[in-house]
């Protein structure tokens, strides 16, 4: 047994080891190494064991009444089923020292009342148990739900949708299991050992010491295995998030994955990480097998020295058969609760670790904090603005720049210079690490997302047409527009012919599943949505199609429209675009180099007319 459980987290370098010996040698398997949980580095937070403790302690002070409800009922469930063992002990005892039939009858009636007593008493408490775990999940449900939805884009990006994806559905269902039917079955089960134990000492002290004989085999593999299931689990988590986000990703990208021939790069990867699961899931499946086989033993071994040991008392004259038959059954009814605390101890080890991917997702700090500050104007303008996606690898250096309400602004430079970045800053997605973005006077990331999309707006590549209606769709820029809010909006991209085409018009749906949408017509979609939450600012990025000289004529004029009186901070990959714009700036190496009209940076003969003399001859 010692050699069994000794400790083996030095045996990570085997990590190769398979063959069928290796592998139910619990020496030999490899535990996950720190490199390989990596719960701090890219992905989201996972919360302490404190932190997870000290949360479910202050959610089951919220349901504090259902919760003592729950538990009197079991306890008065339990206390029931401990009467029939000491009942049937009197009768034993009642027959080997001669009794009355009335008095038999008696025991038994009362023996058939109990059960119904019993039975009964179970199945309310059990009911109440479901409805307690039940809102306790719900609760837990809404929080999480709350913190992802608000979760900081700049965070989502680093730590990739895999891990939150992983959280919301593997995590959430594992929680969902254990409070359902776990708490409920927790309840029961402790309530009866302890009871029952309890019951035990009453009848005789010295009977109830055979139960001792599990301790031994009980007690240093539950140790053993609980010492190293938190890793084993959040190792397990961990690659299984990695596989649900590649699987994913690989589905939604399937057309690029075709078009670039990139499916055996994607098989390969997928296969990779099916692996790395598999070896995860193998590790925590060989914790449970090494854990069981000693706990199985700890069932067994003390009904039979019970026996024993009873006997031995009852020819001592220190124990009467009766009050031996009475231990003995408890004993035996201690098996059931035993097993079921055990095989759920496993289950909240796993809902445990999901708790803790729940709960990590409140730590991840919000970006921006709201004072409530109104801006004084539409003017923007960047100050010193430094920033880096990582630390210590700045990416911007001090970048200082005013637009002019109205103006139309190109920002050009080398590829990798920093234009998308200085885009995302100036759009507020991103804060500074120092210097300031302010419209108005207010830093960015002093305003409420909702204020914030009211006044700078990011135009990227991405129109995802969410599964909704139509209405759905345009309601998320301004959830109280009304339909002829909408209807004005589409009129203004020139989407309003298709959009009244379609089978129920507004109430549509559209989206995966619904009715299919062309790309031109998700553009025009994200475009109405821009006119509905009418920023007096937008930021686009050229890379995306919409500014395509080759896209769709009524595309441009789409855009021609939303873009009119408005500022534009367009960001240009083709120079054409500068050519058109009231001012050109130009980015290198993460700073401003030159700023002003295409005609001023053309005389002054600087790195913006070297740009434009390339690409002339190219074109
Ligand atoms: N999300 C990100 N995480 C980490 N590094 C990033 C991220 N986005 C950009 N970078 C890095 O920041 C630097 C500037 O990139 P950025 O995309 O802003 O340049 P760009 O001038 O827009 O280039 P391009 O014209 O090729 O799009 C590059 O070194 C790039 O690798």
């Amino acid at each position: 047994m010692t050699d069994l459980l000794t400790d083996h987290h030095a045996a990570a370098s085997d990590a190769h080891e398979t063959g069928p010996g290796r592998l139910f040698s619990p020496k030999r398997h490899p535990s996950p190494t720190a490199a390989q949980l990596d719960p701090h580095r890219r992905t989201l937070p996972v919360a302490e064991p404190a932190v997870v403790w000290r949360h479910t302690k202050t959610v089951l002070g919220h349901h504090r009444r259902e919760l003592s409800a729950v538990l009197v009922l079991h306890a008065l469930a339990a206390v029931a089923a401990l009467v029939l063992p000491l009942l049937i002990g009197r009768l034993v005892d009642a027959l080997v020292t001669g009794t009355t039939a009335d008095r038999v009858d008696r025991l038994v009636g009362l023996l058939l009342v109990t059960v119904l007593v019993q039975t009964g008493l179970t199945w309310w408490a059990r009911r109440a148990s479901f409805v307690f775990g039940e809102s306790l999940f719900a609760d837990m449900r809404e929080r999480f739900i709350d913190r992802a939805s608000r979760l900081p884009l700049s965070t989502l990006e680093r730590a990739g949708t895999g891990d939150l994806v992983a959280r919301t559905t593997n995590d959430v269902e594992s929680l969902s299991w254990a409070a359902r039917f776990g708490l409920p079955s927790i309840f029961v089960a402790s309530v009866t050992v302890v009871l029952t134990i309890g019951a035990m000492l009453w009848v005789s002290p010295l009977g109830a010491l055979a139960l001792l004989a599990a301790v031994p085999f009980a007690w240093p593999a539950t140790r053993w295995y609980l010492r190293r299931a938190r890793r084993g689990y959040l190792w397990e988590r961990s690659k299984w998030a990695v596989l649900n986000g590649l699987a994913a990703e690989s589905v939604e990208a399937a057309r690029t994955i075709d078009a670039l021939d990139l499916g055996r790069e994607r098989h390969a990867r997928l296969v990779d990480a099916v692996e790395q699961t598999y070896a995860a899931e193998k590790y925590t499946r060989w914790l449970r097998m090494w854990w069981y086989v000693p706990t199985e033993f700890s069932y067994v071994v003390p009904t039979a020295v019970a026996l024993a040991w009873c006997g031995w008392l009852v020819h001592g004259e220190s124990l009467t058969i009766g009050a031996a038959t009475t231990i003995i059954l408890y004993i035996r009814q201690l098996v059931d609760p035993f097993d079921e605390l055990i095989s759920w101890l496993d289950e909240i080890q796993v809902a445990a670790t999901s708790l803790a991917r729940i709960i990590g997702v409140e730590e991840v700090p919000d970006d921006r904090v709201a004072t409530g500050a109104v801006p004084a104007g539409n003017d923007l303008s960047a100050h010193d603005v430094r920033f880096g996606y990582h630390a210590n690898l700045e990416v911007l250096h001090g970048v200082s720049l005013d637009l002019r309400p109205g103006e139309r602004l190109a920002i050009v430079g080398p590829s990798g210079a920093g234009k998308s970045t200085l885009g995302r800053l100036l759009a507020g997605i991103d804060g500074p690490t120092s210097g300031s973005v302010t419209v108005g006077g207010v830093p960015l990331m002093e305003l409420s997302m909702d204020t914030l999309r009211s006044e700078v707006a990011l135009v990227t590549q991405e129109h995802h047409v969410f599964v909704g209606t139509l209405r759905d769709n345009l309601l998320l820029a301004r959830p109280s527009a009304s339909d002829a809010d909408l209807t004005a909006a589409l009129a203004s991209v020139d989407a309003l012919e298709w959009a009244e085409g379609l089978p129920e018009g507004l109430s549509t749906t559209v989206g995966s599943g619904g009715h299919p949408l062309s790309e031109p017509q998700s553009q025009q979609l994200a475009l109405a949505r821009l006119v509905l939450a009418d920023p007096h600012t937008l930021v686009l990025d050229e890379a995306t199609s919409l500014l395509d000289p080759r896209a769709a004529r009524h595309l441009e004029r789409s855009l021609a429209s939303v873009v009119a009186d408005r500022t534009v901070v367009a960001i240009a990959h083709r120079l054409h675009t500068a050519h058109d714009a009231d001012r050109v700036a130009v980015v290198e190496d993460g700073r401003i180099s030159e700023l002003g009209s295409h005609d001023e940076l053309l005389t002054a003969g600087g790195p913006y007319a070297a740009l434009w003399r390339s690409w002339r001859a190219e074109g």
